[in-house]
């Protein structure tokens, strides 16, 4: 089982880069972290903020396998513990297939795409920068496995 960060973003800033690749890397095999980043669409005065989202949103369908979870990150999503994502990470290895977790660009995620998306998660009730977000879902989801594996990087 692969989790999957589709995220809108490329041409990251080092630090971005290395804070991922940091937690990534700590992944084991059997449930690697694999980011596929979507360029983002050029931004002008003609177009408007929801067709940038969705000619966003059609490259992330594109990136994303035939089936898959998809997890919508968004700042109005659901509240969960890092307790609760760890359940959710054994549930979803159980029940096996990818789980996508999708990161929107500037303007946020198209209207359509998270209403398509099993779920809406939200990491903080703070609008982050897309960049971080990254990093952060990198280090939560391998928290949450550390947990699932009594391994002393999470401490109670
Ligand atoms: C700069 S934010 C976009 C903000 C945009 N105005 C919106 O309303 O969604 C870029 C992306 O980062 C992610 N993001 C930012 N803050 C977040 C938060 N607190 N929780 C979950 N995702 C967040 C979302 O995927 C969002 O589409």
């Amino acid at each position: 089982m692969q989790l999957l960060i589709v995220a809108v973003g490329h041409k990251m800033p080092t630090w971005i880069e290395q804070g991922f690749d940091e937690y990534a890397k700590r992944m084991p095999p059997e449930l690697r972290i694999v980011l596929k980043e979507i360029r983002p669409e050029q931004r002008s005065s003609s177009r408007t903020a929801a067709t940038v989202m969705q000619l966003e949103a059609a490259r992330i369908e594109a990136a994303l396998p035939k089936q898959c979870r998809i997890i919508a990150l968004d700042e109005r999503g659901k509240d969960w513990s890092t307790m609760q994502l760890a359940d959710a990470l054994t549930g979803w290895q159980r029940e096996g297939g990818d789980v996508a977790l999708l990161i929107g660009g500037a303007d946020g995620l198209d209207p359509a795409l998270k209403q398509r998306a099993d779920m809406l998660l939200r990491v903080s009730s703070l609008t982050l920068p897309h960049g971080m977000v990254r990093v952060l879902l990198a280090e939560q989801l391998y928290r949450a496995w550390s947990i699932t594996r009594n391994h002393p990087y999470h401490r109670v």
